[in-house]
């Protein structure tokens, strides 16, 4: 962690900032701090109300309710120039006459710097991004991961104090996205500057953030690690948006006990909920191990019985349908080499897992 993450003070806050549109609620009342250099991502569906949240950071909109503070400075109503905050748009938003230079240059000049100034800063900018000798291109003959990397040269060109981006890499192909997702984590890292990242893409979300504030219809569902997310989700919502994952419905008979049902008792957490209380509990698949024929599930384990349905190979790993005796639907992951040998479809097979492995979330 660099010194800057450590460092605790917040960058931004919100205090019940809400947008409405006419009578449209696009976000709900919202508590929000951003730590200073970490990288937090805004993730969630299509309007979920993650870029109504970044532009009201960046002051493109004003709240209808509520404060913004950067520093503990009230910036609410602040022009977004006058805010220090860096912005890269998926589009790239490159003036398609101006050289690559110029284009990298501009948020200087509008600030009136002295042109060596000018030229050791777009230089330096140029060569973080890995493009010295482009400053003569215009935009239109460059690639499109090129151009974003002007982008986000122009961004830092001028060391803003939190830097923006809205789907930076949402116009790129797989492997180049990948890439890209690689330079844009070391340039946070060198860097020291607080990140907020908006995406849609929960992969891109868990490999790059320090946090994710996940948002369902205007609201906050969970804000927390990738880890926290994915192993600790605090909503079906979560869940599902996050990963894959397994959930299987019941009821819950005494302390950590639950019952299917379709027939079955498991063994959950005792997380003190009620008896009786309706409950979803989620395994996720990597977590629901496949036995061997003449294997015994490890003492204190849950064990369930089916027969496998299909296969699905993906790599490393193979994904595995199974239906249970009780008519579940579960999925498993397991190395591909042991699946041949341990799921052809149609086989009877036995799953089982560790009650801590499961997340029983409250219905
Ligand atoms: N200018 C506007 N006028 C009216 N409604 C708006 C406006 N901007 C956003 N909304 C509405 O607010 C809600 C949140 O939109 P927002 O653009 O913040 O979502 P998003 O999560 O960024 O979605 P996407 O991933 O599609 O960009 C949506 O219902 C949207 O239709």
């Amino acid at each position: 962690m660099s010194q800057t993450q450590s460092d605790n003070r917040h960058a931004i806050t919100l205090q019940g900032v809400s947008m409405s549109f006419g009578s449209a609620l696009a976000l709900r009342p919202t508590d929000l701090t951003v730590h200073r250099g970490e990288f937090l991502t805004l993730l969630g569906p299509s309007g979920s109300g993650k870029s109504t949240l970044l532009n009201l950071i960046a002051g493109a909109i004003a709240p209808t309710t509520g404060r913004i503070l950067l520093d503990d400075r009230d910036i609410t109503y602040m022009p977004p120039r006058d805010r220090g905050i860096g912005m890269v748009f998926q589009n790239y938003a490159l003036m398609p006459h101006m050289t690559v230079f110029e284009n990298v240059a501009y948020p200087l000049r509008v600030r009136g710097e002295p042109s060596d100034q000018i030229h050791r800063k777009v230089n330096e900018a140029l060569e973080r991004v890995g493009l010295t000798g482009f400053e003569d291109r215009k935009p239109r003959q460059m690639s499109g991961g090129q151009q974003q990397r002007v982008g986000i040269a122009r961004c830092i060109v001028y060391s803003p104090a939190i830097i923006m981006m809205d789907e930076p890499l949402g116009a790129l192909d797989k492997n180049l996205r990948e890439q890209m997702q690689d330079e844009i984590k070391r340039l946070h890292t060198d860097l020291g500057t607080t990140f907020i990242y908006v995406t849609h893409d929960q992969e891109e979300a868990l490999n790059m953030s320090d946090r994710i504030c996940l948002m369902s219809v205007g609201e906050i569902a969970q804000l927390g690690t990738p880890e926290d997310l994915y192993f600790a989700p605090q909503s079906r919502f979560v869940a599902e948006f996050i990963g894959e994952s397994n959930l299987i419905e019941g009821r819950i008979t005494a302390a950590g006990r639950m019952a299917v049902p379709a027939g079955g008792e498991y063994t959950v957490r005792d997380t003190g909920l009620a008896k009786d209380t309706a409950v979803t509990l989620m395994v996720r698949p990597e977590r629901l191990r496949l036995l061997a024929q003449d294997e015994a599930a490890p003492a204190g384990a849950n064990l369930i019985e089916g027969k496998v349905l299909g296969t699905s190979f993906i790599g490393g790993m193979t994904r595995i349908q199974i239906l249970t005796t009780q008519g579940l639907s579960l999925t498993t992951k397991a190395v591909s080499e042991q699946v041949s040998r341990r799921a052809q479809a149609g086989m009877p097979v036995r799953l089982c897992w560790r009650p801590e492995d499961g997340v029983l979330l409250d219905r």
